[in-house]
């Protein structure tokens, strides 16, 4: 992680991003000044107490949330100023998205849901990159089956297929593992931590948990719409005291199972 004012390859770059909703004494300052550039084929964890605007952050950075403002870039492509067919385009394309609720639909099957993000962008459906997929997640048995019939873990790992479909230079993971056992939820953050090591695409998720920040290469911390610090290499007892120390929810601070580093 680098201050943007440095010039390695950055996957992300956010340039004095704001972000006010509403107007008047009723504006809320979601985002205040946020410059940060994510380098390119990085693991980058966002944390901070409840309202910090973490979420906020995510959905700037992906084009899916225009900032008040401030720049926003991915990779070489200035998003600012975009219309909302070219953001839908660079999103369709160039991104990958994961969220707590999996988001998958329900009438569809598991390769039906994984395939959709090809059949949305107007491209071919790939049965082998759909396999392949279904085999790197783990679930190479369940492509036949609907979303309800899927553990929650089974669900997410299909999502993160879904979001690795086009094979998108970012992932962006909101609360990827919230809803999810301890077990389950290492899976997925394996999942997320091979897409990094080993096909050199960036992930960003947005956390509570310490231990999930401790996959990550980098954890941002923000306080009050600002990032206040950063971790290198971080451990879940390093996260889960810091974050206490901003005032936020510590999660599983008192077990240490982060990836020792
Ligand atoms: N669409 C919106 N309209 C008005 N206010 C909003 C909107 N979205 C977010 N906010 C406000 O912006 C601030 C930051 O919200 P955000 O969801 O980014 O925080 P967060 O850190 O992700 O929180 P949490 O951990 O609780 O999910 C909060 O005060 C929130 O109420």
């Amino acid at each position: 992680m680098t201050t943007s004012t440095d010039a390695p390859a950055a996957a992300v770059r956010l340039s004095e991003v704001a972000r006010t909703y509403g107007r008047g004494p009723a504006a809320v300052q979601a985002l205040r000044t946020v410059s940060v550039d994510i380098p390119d084929g990085s693991f980058t964890a966002v944390m901070g107490p409840s309202g910090s605007g973490k979420s906020t952050l995510l959905q700037c950075a992906a084009g899916l949330d225009t900032p008040t403002s401030g720049s926003v870039r991915l990779g070489d492509t200035e998003l600012t100023g975009m219309d909302e067919n070219a953001l839908t385009r660079l999103r369709r394309g160039r991104v990958g998205f994961v969220f707590q609720a999996y988001n998958l639909v329900p009438s569809l099957t598991v390769r039906q849901n994984v395939g959709l993000p090809l059949r949305l962008a107007g491209r071919r459906e790939d049965r082998a990159r759909i396999d392949s997929l279904l085999e790197k997640v783990g679930i190479a048995g369940k492509g036949w089956l609907r979303p309800a019939q899927l553990s929650g873990g089974e669900a997410q790992r299909a999502a993160v297929a879904r979001a690795l479909i086009t094979a998108p230079d970012v992932v962006f993971a909101d609360e990827p593992t919230g809803a999810l056992d301890t077990v389950s939820a290492a899976g997925v953050l394996e999942l997320l931590r091979r897409c990094v090591d080993d096909a050199h695409q960036t992930v960003v998720m947005v956390t509570h948990d310490p231990v999930a920040a401790s996959y990550a290469d980098a954890v941002l911390l923000l306080a009050d719409g600002m990032i206040v610090d950063e971790l290198v290499a971080p451990t879940a007892a390093r996260v889960a005291e810091r974050l206490s120390a901003l005032g936020g929810r510590p999660g599983t601070a008192g077990r240490d199972g982060g990836r020792s580093r």
